[in-house]
């Protein structure tokens, strides 16, 4: 669905995405595992389109995204659904004006269709009765939940969560992962994750990278990668288990 080949991404001096490689299959969920400040958000941000990588490509549907000029990236970019830490809602607007947002942006339904939609996202994401909620009147769960519904409404083919549990309590986390799971079941979707949280990786990946140094340093399905031999992923796998 996705493939990037030799993504160069540096800040001055800190080279933070180093000639990476990386396939994200159709269909499938992949994880990307790492430590803290090795470019997981970089990452993301470069294949959607907020920050603009130095060199490398990015190939979708086999075009280059980073050889786009912007009107044809930005048809592009509606097939990509994001969610952020944050899940980024507008405090001014209600739940259901969040949810409606990026489809009456772009005037992708007809008016009196809007309706039905906001409340069949809402239902995929399992929530009842908040439409006229605000965002301080709901609890981090339930923001994500919305952040969500959000990103599905335009129907991507792809979704990157960004740390979509971080903040949340190990109950709350659960429940989100399996809401993942389920809609990417559900919807078929594609989608990357990226993660510190290992439980979560275990429940949903079908696929898991670990980015080091720049680089996907090790790749494989769940399984295989769990009894991966390299020394930088054991002591990450081994320093979440607590021995
Ligand atoms: N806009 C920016 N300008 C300068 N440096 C940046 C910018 N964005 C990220 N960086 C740097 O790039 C590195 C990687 O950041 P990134 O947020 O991608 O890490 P991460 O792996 O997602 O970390 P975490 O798991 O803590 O969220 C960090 O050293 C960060 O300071």
């Amino acid at each position: 669905m996705i493939e990037i080949k030799n993504l160069r991404k540096a800040f001055g001096n800190q080279v933070v995405l180093n000639n990476l490689d990386l396939k994200i299959e159709a269909g499938k969920i992949t994880v990307i595992l790492g430590k803290s400040g090795q470019g997981k958000s970089v990452l993301i941000k470069s294949i959607i389109g907020t920050l603009k990588p130095d060199s490398g490509k990015i190939m979708f549907d086999n075009k280059n995204l980073l050889d786009m000029k912007l009107p044809e990236f930005n048809k592009i970019r509606m097939k990509f659904g994001v969610l952020f830490q944050e899940a980024a809602l507008f405090d001014s607007m209600n739940v259901f004006e969040n949810v409606a947002f990026p489809v009456v942006e772009h005037k992708l339904i007809n008016k009196k269709n809007i309706k039905d939609e906001v409340r069949r996202v809402l239902d995929l994401v399992e929530l009842g009765d908040v439409e006229e909620k605000y965002p301080s009147e709901l609890s981090g769960g339930m923001k994500k939940r919305v952040g969500l519904a959000r990103a599905i409404i335009t129907k991507p083919q792809i979704i990157f969560f960004d740390e979509p549990t971080t903040g949340l309590d190990p109950i709350v986390s659960y429940s989100i992962a399996k809401l993942i799971k389920d809609m990417k079941a559900k919807l078929n979707t594609t989608c990357l994750v990226i993660t510190h949280d290992l439980d979560v990786a275990n429940l949903i990946a079908d696929f898991i990278g670990f980015l080091d140094g720049g680089k996907i340093i090790e790749f494989d399905e769940k399984e295989n990668f769990f009894r991966s031999n390299s020394p930088i992923v054991r002591e990450f796998l081994d320093a979440f288990k607590g021995g």
